[in-house]
């Protein structure tokens, strides 16, 4: 099966830990073990947002700020990228071409940030369509979509299950300047819904829950079903 999978930046790096770098890092080595073709992703986390904080009170623009963020987020990728054995391509792709040819070698294919006006959500949705991904999966520090932030709006409720086109008219609203907090970018959501990608959305927080959700569609979090699109065969067992 050929998988994608966001690392949000606030499980992989809300600070800097080896030891949770090696923690995703295991379960991406699992997925590569059980014969998964990987392509991973990861955000710029706590750090990104420290510089583009900085950066902003230095009076950069959003451009700028998001320069400096896809900057954070290849820095990442090659703590990931370090914690992988050999079967992890060594470069941290600059474009969807190097990171699809690495996982057609039959590599796992690290991705950070590759342009401003967007986040890593966005380049895991088309790195997953690029690659004709069987699955997206985002890790990230809620475990779903919610109908409202949960951790701004109490009343939010989760969804179990949702269309592309659902995903896109809740997460509308989300501001996207650098460094804003969605479990999905506007952008991603869009590439899902024009991709028919099949794509789950959990919390990352203990990598251990991102296996059961590759292997069989096990998890708490939220389903995102392709309009027109069935439930992969590769569950059905
Ligand atoms: N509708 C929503 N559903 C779930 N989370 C939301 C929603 N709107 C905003 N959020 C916020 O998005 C955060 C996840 O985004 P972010 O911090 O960027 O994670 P990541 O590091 O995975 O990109 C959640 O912690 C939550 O506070
Ligand atoms: O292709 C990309 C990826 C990231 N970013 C910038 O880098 C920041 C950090 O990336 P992301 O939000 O994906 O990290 P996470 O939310 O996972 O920490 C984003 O907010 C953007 O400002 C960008 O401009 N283009």
């Amino acid at each position: 099966m050929r998988v994608v999978i966001s690392i949000g930046g606030s499980v992989l790096a809300p600070n800097l830990d080896a030891r949770r770098v090696e923690g995703h890092a295991s379960v991406v080595e699992t997925l590569a073990r059980e014969g998964c073709e990987i392509g991973a992703v990861v955000g710029g986390g706590g750090v990104a947002r420290d510089y583009i904080g900085a950066a902003r009170d230095l009076g950069a623009n959003e451009v700028q700020l998001d320069q400096i963020g896809i900057d954070v987020t290849r820095i990442n990728a090659r703590l990931l990228i370090a914690a992988l054995g050999s079967q992890v391509d060594p470069k941290v792709p600059h474009d969807y071409e190097d990171a699809g040819d690495a996982i057609r070698r039959g590599d796992i294919s690290v991705m950070g940030g590759v342009m401003p006006g967007q986040t890593t959500d966005a380049v895991a949705a088309a790195l997953a369509e690029y690659v004709d991904a069987d699955l997206l999966v985002y890790a990230t520090s809620v475990d779903g979509v919610f109908s409202a932030d949960p951790n701004e709006d109490d009343d939010a409720t989760k969804f179990e299950e949702m269309t592309a086109s659902e995903l896109v008219d809740v997460i509308g609203d989300i501001e996207m300047n650098a460094g804003s907090s969605a479990p999905v970018d506007l952008l991603a959501a869009k590439l899902i819904e024009r991709a028919k990608m099949r794509t789950i959305v959990l919390d990352g927080t203990d990598p251990e829950r991102i296996e059961p959700a590759v292997l069989r569609g096990e998890h708490t979090g939220t389903d995102i079903i392709p309009e027109g699109g069935d439930e992969p065969t590769y569950w059905a067992q």
